[in-house]
């Protein structure tokens, strides 16, 4: 089977978008890695599978899915490129749009500058929303949040780190360190990721505090290794330095691929909002394996 791709790319966090607005492709898990794949296919951090409205009031739905061909619930970066993907499509003409993601309604909108500003909504910080499993760990409170001790390795080695969790969606831990350049993000990255108290696995954030506006952040994402950037980590990192009193509510945060801005009021029935840009890189066809 052949497919039509676009590949896309949000501050370096880069996308095979596939549009199944006139039916569904039905890919398999196999075959999404495939597409990822930066050898043998066309190579992405991410597949987004842009569908059209489920339900009234709803423009869109788009289904993600991870290089490792796990479906997720939601991605920052990548909604920025859906919304530029359906208006240079011609899907829609619309500027603002809902769209139905597995992690709820997001409402991406296309600003005159060419950048895309999405409503992601609200941020969660009750362990339940992730999941992480707090038996037996003491919370730290710290402004108006908490930070949690996540024991790394066998414990008898004692090496912890302290990290706030955050449901943008999709699930967050997010550890402050001094210098992002030189945090262990492909050591310990991968064993956050991974770790037994989050069953359905999470994404580790590095951020540096440059100033009370101005975050760097590195990720090591679920389901991919570190990325270029990643634009649910950015609003759950700025949420937590927020949310800690680190942070004022306007934060730009700079990862190794560009530059997002992050506004949050710290109140918690108000949405995050997350600014940046999203390019088209090119378009092509690829014959995909069969399924087995
Ligand atoms: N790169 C994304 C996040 C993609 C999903 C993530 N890896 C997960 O497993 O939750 C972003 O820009 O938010």
């Amino acid at each position: 089977m052949q497919v039509l791709f676009t590949k896309m790319q949000g501050a370096g966090n880069d996308f095979v978008v596939l549009d199944e607005t006139r039916g569904c492709l039905g890919l398999s898990a196999a075959q999404y890695r495939f597409l990822a794949d930066r050898h043998f296919g066309v190579g992405a951090d991410q597949i987004l599978s842009v569908r059209p409205s489920p339900a009234p009031g709803i423009d869109f739905e788009y289904l993600i899915h991870n290089a490792d061909g796990g479906e997720v619930e939601q991605c920052g970066n990548g909604a920025r490129c859906f919304a530029r993907f359906v208006r240079d499509k011609g899907l829609t003409h619309k500027d603002s749009l809902r769209v139905q993601t597995r992690g709820g309604v997001i409402a991406p909108r296309l600003t005159p500058d060419g950048r895309v500003t999405v409503d992601m909504g609200c941020p969660r910080f009750d362990p339940a929303d992730l999941p992480f499993d707090t038996s037996d760990l003491q919370a730290m409170p710290r402004g108006a949040a908490q930070q949690w001790p996540l024991a790394l390795g066998a414990a008898a080695s004692g090496a912890s780190v302290w990290i706030a969790i955050v449901a943008m969606g999709n699930p967050h831990a997010v550890q402050w360190v001094d210098d992002v350049d030189s945090a262990p993000v492909q050591q310990t990255g991968p064993l956050i990721a991974n770790h037994a108290r989050f069953a359905q696995r999470v994404n580790a954030g590095f951020m540096q505090i440059v100033d009370r506006g101005h975050a760097r952040l590195r990720v090591f994402e679920r389901g991919v290794g570190e990325t270029l950037a990643c634009g649910t980590g950015a609003c759950a990192a700025a949420a937590a330095g927020i949310r800690l009193g680190l942070l004022d509510p306007e934060v730009h945060v700079d990862m190794r691929g560009g530059r997002l801005s992050i506004s949050w009021s710290g109140a918690a029935a108000d949405s995050v909002f997350m600014t940046g840009p999203a390019a088209t890189v090119f378009e092509g066809r690829i014959e995909l394996p069969p399924n087995p």
